[in-house]
């Protein structure tokens, strides 16, 4: 059984608001104390961050740093283990999202792509619409729209429009992920969530993601764990460097490769370790 436990710090909503309004841009995700325990190991402590909406904000640490568990926080995914208990608040557009019990609306609302394509064995299409026809959509022409408008969004659809109706098996790793993409995008969720995304890619294929989320922060915030220092730097506006699940440092990802703040990040970034 999952007993996932969730304890919400005193100083609640009114603190983030404020918060809020202290910070420019718009603010999609406000973290507050975060802790996260896996039985009695804490893997997160005290995590603080504000992410923005429609940027690109890049997770970065040495392996086992916390990095993917506090992505998963985001959408609760860490409710599917046993023995986790998180404290500390994520609102969500102003949403606690540990206090709610609509967790599919939440994973609507913040899709994710994992570190190796994990396509059904079906067709293309049937990739990409199986999400919307689980929510209901039958309409034939509807799903087509879904279907074309995902790929393209995933800059896929010049690729695969003349083999919708194969399997995606079939495709390259590359071309699998962007299909992976495309599901995630058919759902039309405002946040994604990207587990390295491109660690199991080739070189060209991974310039394509690349190019793919530089494109796509016009509509989604994005947040991408990643272990390729270039790619954070490429592709990112903001960083967090964890370390030991904490949060040594988050900044402008240009003043993080340039001139952070902290020597234990320096020390990460430069590879002197990890
Ligand atoms: N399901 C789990 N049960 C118990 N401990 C876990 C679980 N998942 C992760 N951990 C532990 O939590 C800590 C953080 O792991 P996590 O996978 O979040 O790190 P990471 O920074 O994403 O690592 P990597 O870069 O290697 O993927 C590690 O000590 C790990 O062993």
């Amino acid at each position: 059984m999952n007993t996932t436990v969730v304890e919400h710090n005193k100083a609640g909503k009114g603190n983030v608001s404020q918060m809020n309004q202290q910070s420019e841009g718009t603010i999609k995700i406000s973290v507050r104390d975060l802790d996260l325990f896996y039985g009695e190991k804490q893997a997160l402590y005290s995590v603080n961050l504000d992410i923005q909406e429609k940027e690109v904000t890049a997770l970065i640490g040495p392996s086992g740093c916390g990095k993917s568990t506090f992505l998963r926080t985001l959408n609760r995914m860490n409710d599917l283990i046993d023995n986790v208990k998180i404290n500390g608040d994520i609102v969500i557009d102003n949403e606690n999202i540990y206090q709610t019990n609509d967790v599919i609306k939440l994973r609507t609302k913040v899709g994710m792509v994992f570190q190796k394509a994990n396509l059904f064995p079906m067709s293309i299409y049937d990739n990409v619409a199986y999400g919307p026809r689980m929510q209901g959509i039958k309409n034939k022409k509807e799903l087509n729209s879904i279907v074309e408008e995902s790929l393209r969004g995933a800059a896929i659809w010049d690729e695969v429009k003349d083999r919708l109706k194969t399997s995606a098996l079939g495709l390259s790793g590359g071309q699998q992920q962007r299909v992976c993409i495309a599901r995630a995008i058919a759902m039309k969720p405002e946040i994604i969530l990207m587990d390295e995304p491109t660690s199991a890619l080739d070189p060209i294929s991974t310039l394509k993601v690349e190019e793919l989320i530089e494109n796509m922060k016009k509509d989604y915030t994005i947040v991408i764990v990643t272990h390729n220092m270039q790619q954070a730097a490429r592709v990112s506006d903001k960083t967090a460097f964890f370390l030991n699940g904490e949060v040594v440092e988050y900044d402008e990802t240009s003043k993080i490769f340039s001139l952070p703040s902290d020597q234990r990040t320096e020390d990460y970034i430069t590879g002197r370790f990890g």
